[in-house]
């Protein structure tokens, strides 16, 4: 292959990232985000942010602000401080702790010679806030950013807010870098291979299932509304969770598919995950494995709702054995899937 000076002259169609552009580049993890303690005041400040978020509630905004301001965050504050107290670490929260370990390990994958690009993560609500890394990059001389949400179904409530997010940053500074907008997918089959394989690690160390098994793959819920908007969330939660069944060779009646954390105002998507693991007890399901593959950091709606409250919920009823699969979390695979999908972008998408 002949050598080039210059960008210019190869044409652009080098496969190969060219590095001195790569090393003006910033990868940043953005996360939703979490409070900075568990205790009632700080709850209040990251839901009060959360909540005001068109993206996130759709409702009027002559109604909800007057709702959110006059009732949700005296109530709901408290209740959810006592629900971060229950998986708050020495470190802090589990989320954020996931993340920032996510970040620094794909800055290892990335940092080889090949691919010298800068990670970062910020998250959309809280803190470290997307503003201040994307100032912070801008800074260190950054002149593209590859934005990269970690949610791989895409809701507008998650994954558009983050990209206006950073769009309303850049609009407001001078010179701004180059935004590129990195989306996960559903059926990436490193994902679904990562996942699979934290299933079957996990059956090799709690036995195989026995005939009667349930598999239950459950996701954050949304408003029904978002999807009848048009929203791609419910379909690519389908496709994710047929594609583990079928790496699984899991047949229809040993994995159920439902929707957790139901706010409790609206029409939300269903089945309802506290529902169904009361069904499956109720049952007397011998045993029950929960996994979370819309979630790619423990957090909260994982080590809460689900290993906590939906184990009470399905032995209350009567079920027998309840086991929670951990979120791919630090997992070699998994951060090798971001590095993938970080790099192939990189080649489709020169400056
Ligand atoms: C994984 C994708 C997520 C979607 C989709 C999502 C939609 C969504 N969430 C709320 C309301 C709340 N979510 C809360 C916590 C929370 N949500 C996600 C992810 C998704 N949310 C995560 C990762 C977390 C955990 C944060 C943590 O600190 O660990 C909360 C806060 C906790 C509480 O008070 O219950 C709220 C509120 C809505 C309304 C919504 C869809 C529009
Ligand atoms: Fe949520
Ligand atoms: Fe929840």
């Amino acid at each position: 292959m002949p050598r080039f000076s210059s960008r210019a002259e190869s044409g652009l169609h080098e496969s190969r990232p060219h590095a001195a552009s790569l090393a003006s580049t910033a990868v940043l993890l953005v996360n939703l985000g979490t409070p900075e303690a568990p205790d009632t005041a700080s709850v209040r400040r990251y839901l009060r942010e959360f909540l005001s978020d068109p993206h996130v509630v759709i409702l009027p905004r002559l109604l909800w602000l007057p709702l959110l301001h006059g009732i949700v965050l005296n109530v709901r504050p408290k209740h959810s401080a006592a629900r971060y107290q229950k998986i708050w670490t020495p470190e802090g929260s589990p989320l954020k702790i996931h993340t920032e370990k996510q970040a620094k390990l794909l800055r290892g994958f990335l940092g080889a010679d090949k691919h010298p690009m800068h990670v970062a993560y910020a998250m959309r609500y809280g803190r470290p806030a997307l503003d201040d890394v994307l100032a912070r990059l801008h800074r260190q001389g950054m002149r593209r950013i590859l934005l990269l949400p970690l949610y791989p179904q895409h809701a507008t409530s998650t994954m558009a807010t983050v990209f206006d997010a950073a769009e309303a940053w850049a609009a407001r500074v001078k010179n701004p870098p180059k935004l590129l907008k990195l989306r996960l997918r559903a059926d990436d089959p490193r994902y679904i291979a990562a996942l699979a394989a934290s299933v079957r690690e996990h059956w090799m160390r709690e036995g195989q299932p026995d005939p009667a098994y349930r598999l239950v793959m459950s996701f954050h819920g949304v408003p029904r509304r978002t999807i009848e908007r048009g929203d791609p969330y419910y379909d690519e939660c389908l496709k994710t969770a047929a594609l583990l069944a079928h790496e699984l060779g899991l047949s229809a009646e040993h994995y159920r598919i439902a929707f957790q954390s139901y706010p409790g105002y609206c029409r939300w998507l269903s089945p309802r995950t506290d529902e169904t693991l009361a069904e499956l007890g109720a049952a007397h399901t011998q045993r029950v494995d929960v996994i979370c593959p819309g979630f790619v950091s423990d957090c909260l709606e994982t080590l809460e709702e689900i290993a906590i409250e939906g184990k009470k919920t399905f032995l209350a009823a009567g079920g027998g054995e309840f086991h929670y699969i951990p979120c791919l979390n630090e997992r070699d695979d998994w951060i090798h899937t971001l590095a993938r999908r970080v790099i192939a972008h990189t080649r489709q998408t020169p400056d």
